[in-house]
């Protein structure tokens, strides 16, 4: 190993899609794309170009209709979700109303939260980690957004599995809040090295964080490579337009904003 990364642990496993095909019942998406282990890779697209279905199948809440599904090289296609070593946060909805901050984050460790000592640690733990120490005994409405979502990442950490999947999860945050959470995931990521998946429709966000693109258009990987020569101006034709795209909208919810 070369000096200076044997501190760095670099668990994260690699997600391919083998030709996989799936649908709706409408226009077919086929994903034949390959993701590098214990790299940060942004999911882009427009609406609608597949980027949630792309996750679901990778965590096995969508079934391929054909091709395979390899999780470090393993074969997961047949496998139900919790059988699959990929954690996913949502863009909300990622917790149990009734349960406290502490009970959501421990059933990342055991569903029936019957927790150990070593559970309780980790817990403790990962909301130190997150900023949510003294939170413990509230409850999701008693929470901010941010917090919510703090919430689920740290029943992430307490799972530790090797890919994590990210599904839009600061959309609703405000830009400040949004790039402290950017800056959480990758400081995470610095420390454990996971396969992190986000799919994101803020470019900002993607090149803050991200070190691989892939670009999705109408249901089939339009592009991918390393995100510092997609936002260098040398990525593909179709990510460029989309930027540009996404630039100008940008500008006109700004004015819209100060308008009224
Ligand atoms: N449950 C569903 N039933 C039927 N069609 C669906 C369903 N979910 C998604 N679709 C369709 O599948 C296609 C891909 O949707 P998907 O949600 O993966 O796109 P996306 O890139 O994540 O979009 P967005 O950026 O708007 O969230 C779209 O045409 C969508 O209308």
């Amino acid at each position: 190993m070369p000096d200076g990364t044997a501190s760095r642990p670099e668990k994260g496993a690699s997600v391919r899609l083998d030709k996989v095909s799936f649908s709706y019942g409408e226009t077919p998406l086929v994903f034949d794309v390959d993701f590098a282990a214990a790299k940060i890779t942004a999911i882009m697209g427009p609406s609608g170009s597949g980027k949630s279905t792309l996750l679901n199948l990778i965590a096995g809440f969508e079934m391929p209709l054909s091709g395979r599904v390899l999780i470090g090289g393993a074969d997961v296609s047949a496998e139900p979700p919790s059988a699959r070593p990929v954690s996913m946060v949502f863009q909300e909805n990622n917790l149990f109303a009734h349960l406290s901050v502490e009970q959501n984050v421990g059933l990342g460790r055991s569903p029936s939260l019957r927790l150990t000592e070593a559970d309780q640690t980790a817990i403790a733990g990962a909301l130190e980690r997150t900023g949510l120490a003294g939170k413990e005994r509230r409850l999701p409405r008693e929470l901010s957004g941010g917090e919510r979502q703090r919430v689920a990442l740290a029943r992430v950490l307490v799972r530790d599995r090797p890919v994590l999947l990210l599904d839009e999860p600061f959309a609703s945050l405000g830009p400040a809040l949004r790039d402290d959470m950017l800056d959480l995931i990758a400081a995470v990521h610095a420390e454990r090295g996971m396969t992190v998946l986000f799919v994101t429709h803020q470019p900002e966000d993607a090149r803050r964080i991200g070190q691989h693109v892939v670009f999705l258009d109408n249901g089939v990987v339009a592009a991918t490579g390393r995100a510092e020569d997609f936002f260098a101006g040398a990525g593909p034709e179709v990510f460029r337009r989309y930027v540009g795209a996404s630039a100008r909208d940008a500008v006109s919810r700004d004015i819209a904003r100060k308008r009224t």
